[in-house]
C-alpha cells in the first residue's frame, strides 16, 4: 500500500522568476525526480482530444487493434501482457495496454515506421496525435532549459549540444483495465521501473494509481501516491539525465497499481538524437565524486534498454 507524504512542487512555466522555477526544480530532481508543471503550453481542449481519440481507439475489438499491432520500429498497438516493465514480476506482463507514435516532424526517417488507424473510422486521430507531439515537445524544451539553469548551465545547453537535432520523441497512449481477473491479483497496470530516456511528460485521466519509490534498495520499500492536480501535468527524470548528472538527478522508481477503476494516460517521452554522447556534465562530478558511468551513444542505451522490455 501507498504511505508517505510526498509534496511535489507545481512549477509554473509561465512565470518569469525563472532562477526560482529552476531551483524549485532542482531540489524536486534531487529528492525524488518527479514534480508538476502548470501553465505548460498545452491547452485542455487538445489534451481532452488525445483522450477521446485514445478511448476509441482502445475500445475497438482486440482483432483489430492487432492489426496495428508494434512493429520492429517500436510503433503501434501492445497488448495487455505483452510488455513487463519490471523483469522480475512473476507475471506474464504488465496489465496495460498501449499505442506508440513518433514524431515526423523535420523528415525524420527513424518515424517511417509509425502505423496510424484507418482515416475512415479515425479521421481526427493523426492530426490530434501529430499536434500533440509537437506541442508536448516545445514544453519539454521549456522544462529542460530550465532544468539546465537548475544545473547551472546555459538555459540552451541541451539544443547546443545537438540532443533536440532529430530528437527521438515517443508518445505513448495507456489504457488500464478497470476489473482485473482473479489470476492477476497482485500484478500491476505498469509495474515497477524507471522511464530509459530523458524527459517524460505524463497527462493522465485524472484515476489515480501511479505511484512512486524514491528509494528503490530500502527494505520494506515505501511507495507513494503521485495524485492527479487539474491543470497540471507530471513531469519526470529519465534514465540517460540520470546518468548526465551522476545520480545527483534521480530517475526515481514508479508503478501504476490496479485501483478497481479503469484508467488512461499519455506518456511523451523525449530523448535526444540516437548519435548524441552521454557523458557526466562537468557539474555533477569531482574528485571526490567521479563519474559512475562511461560516456554511451543514447541511440545505443535505448535500443538496449528496449529490448530488454519485450525478451
Ligand atoms: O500511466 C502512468 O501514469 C504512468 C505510465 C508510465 O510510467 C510509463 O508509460 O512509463
Ligand atoms: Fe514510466
Amino acid at each position: 500500500m501507498a504511505a508517505g507524504n510526498l509534496h511535489l512542487p507545481v512549477v509554473d512555466l509561465a512565470s518569469t522568476n525563472l532562477r526560482a522555477s529552476a531551483e524549485s526544480i532542482r531540489k524536486a530532481c534531487v529528492e525524488s525526480g518527479f514534480f508538476y508543471v502548470s501553465n505548460h503550453g498545452i491547452d485542455d481542449g487538445l489534451l481532452e482530444r488525445v483522450f477521446a481519440e485514445s478511448k476509441k481507439f482502445f475500445e475497438l475489438p482486440l482483432e483489430e487493434k492487432m492489426a496495428l499491432q508494434r512493429n520492429s520500429g517500436h510503433r503501434g498497438y501492445t497488448p495487455p501482457y505483452a510488455e513487463k516493465l519490471d523483469a522480475s514480476s512473476k507475471f506474464e506482463g504488465d496489465l496495460k495496454e498501449s499505442f506508440y507514435i513518433g514524431a515526423t516532424g523535420n523528415g525524420n526517417l527513424q518515424n517511417d515506421a509509425n502505423q496510424w488507424p484507418s482515416e475512415e473510422q479515425f479521421p481526427a486521430w493523426k492530426d490530434t496525435m501529430k499536434l500533440y507531439l509537437a506541442t508536448a515537445l516545445v514544453t519539454c524544451k521549456r522544462i529542460l532549459s530550465l532544468i539546465s539553469l537548475s544545473l547551472d548551465l546555459d538555459a540552451e545547453f541541451f539544443q547546443n549540444i545537438g540532443a533536440f537535432n532529430c530528437p527521438s520523441d515517443v508518445l505513448r497512449l495507456l489504457h488500464y483495465p478497470g476489473e482485473v481477473n482473479e489470476c492477476d491479483n497482485g500484478n500491476y497496470g505498469a509495474s515497477a521501473h524507471s522511464d530509459y530516456g530523458m524527459l517524460t511528460l505524463l497527462a493522465t485521466d485524472g484515476t489515480p494509481g501511479l505511484q512512486i519509490c524514491r528509494e528503490k534498495d530500502r527494505h520494506p520499500q515505501l511507495w507513494e501516491d503521485v495524485p492527479h492536480i487539474d491543470g497540471a501535468l507530471i513531469v519526470n527524470i529519465g534514465d540517460l539525465l540520470e546518468r548526465w548528472t551522476n545520480c545527483v538527478f534521480r530517475s526515481t522508481l514508479h508503478r501504476v497499481v490496479a485501483v478497481g477503476k479503469e484508467r488512461y494516460s499519455a506518456a511523451f517521452f523525449l530523448d535526444p538524437n540516437p548519435d548524441l554522447v552521454v557523458q557526466c556534465l562537468e557539474s555533477c562530478c569531482c574528485e571526490a565524486y567521479p563519474p559512475r558511468f562511461a560516456p554511451i551513444r543514447s541511440g545505443d542505451y535505448l535500443k538496449e534498454r528496449l529490448s530488454a522490455t519485450y525478451k
